[in-house]
């Protein structure tokens, strides 16, 4: 009677490991076993499946041997500190593997810490191919920055739109307002444009404008944003800067311009601008005001800059 009992307990016993072998055997995600010295003691089919190696050819080999050599060190210190830690039970963490053809996976990988029959930890590592997914993020990070782009950068120049600059121009006045910072803008416009589209032809005039932007940015301080309005009209927002030095700022732009040759055809440009400083007390709008100041400009003769 005892002894039929135990036989049903051994019974019971070996079906049990024998499902948990098969279950781990044929599971649809990669499952491996790393010994304290990070080597292979365990791989199921499906671990073998994804990065095309045999059970044999894995066995007793470093886990290393398939992360990418960016991520290996890192990877190695963090699984012998797993092995050795007691705080941390389990960890979870993306990273880029290659297979036995060379191809580059993401993967997530989850450890949990086991003990082996010897007494001694394992790492316990359940791999989750995530490549596709990941591909398609990234062609979704793409297509949202192309569409961010058109809809906030000018195409032929790429600087900022009228409809980015003008948002851009409405945060900073908020933001003179606020902390009493000074705030200067100015508004630039080709002498003369239609003619060099005349002579030249419109490409050479759309490379005209390329350059002239070009050059105008180098000749800015970095934190001065410059734009398209529209045309060959282009605004400047200066931020902390007054009236005195953005009229400077403007001559050496208007300088510089006047001393540049443009394109392959070495073309002579000037341009007028016109600057205003932001302030509370004059409700005439800071834009309106600049604009009035380049077409005195203009009708000054071009090439100089005005203050409104
Ligand atoms: N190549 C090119 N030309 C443009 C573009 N946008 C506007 N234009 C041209 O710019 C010229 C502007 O002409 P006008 O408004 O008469 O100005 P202007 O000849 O510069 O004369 P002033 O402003 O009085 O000095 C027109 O010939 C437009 O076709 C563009 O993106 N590319």
């Amino acid at each position: 009677m005892i002894d039929k009992g135990l036989d049903n307990i051994y019974q019971l016993f070996t079906r049990t490991r024998r499902n948990t072998e098969n279950i781990i055997k044929t599971a649809p995600v990669g499952i491996c076993i790393t010994d304290p010295d990070g080597c292979f003691e365990m791989v199921n089919a499906a671990y073998c499946h994804f990065y095309g190696y045999s059970e044999e050819e894995l066995l007793g080999k470093h886990f290393s041997m398939m992360i990418a050599p960016a991520d290996r060190d890192a990877l190695t210190r963090r699984h012998d500190e797993f092995i050795k830690g007691d705080s941390i039970q389990d960890f979870r963490q993306e990273c880029e593997v290659r297979d036995k053809q060379g191809d580059v996976h993401t993967i997530i990988a989850e450890a949990a810490r086991i003990e082996g029959d010897d007494g001694r930890p394992r790492q316990l590592t359940f791999i989750v191919d995530i490549t596709e997914r990941k591909q398609l993020e990234e062609r979704l990070k793409q297509a949202n920055e192309r569409l961010d782009h058109l809809a906030h950068r000018d195409e032929l120049t790429g600087l900022f739109n009228r409809r980015a600059g003008l948002q851009r121009l409405g945060e900073e006045e908020q933001r003179s307002k606020r902390y009493g910072n000074a705030l200067s803008i100015a508004i630039f416009d080709l002498d003369s444009f239609k003619a060099i589209n005349d002579t030249y032809g419109h490409g050479i005039g759309d490379d005209v404008l390329r350059e002239v932007t070009a050059l105008v940015g180098q000749t800015l301080r970095s934190t001065d944003i410059q734009m398209r309005l529209g045309g060959e009209e282009f605004l400047i927002i200066m931020p902390e800067v007054d009236t005195q030095a953005a009229e400077r700022a403007m001559e050496r732009v208007c300088e510089a311009i006047a001393d540049a040759r443009f394109t392959c055809q070495q073309i002579h440009v000037t341009v007028s601008a016109g600057v205003a400083c932001y302030a509370e007390t004059i409700h005439r709008c800071i834009l309106d005001r600049a604009d009035g100041a380049m077409y005195r400009a203009k009708e000054a003769g071009g090439n100089r800059v005005v203050v409104a």
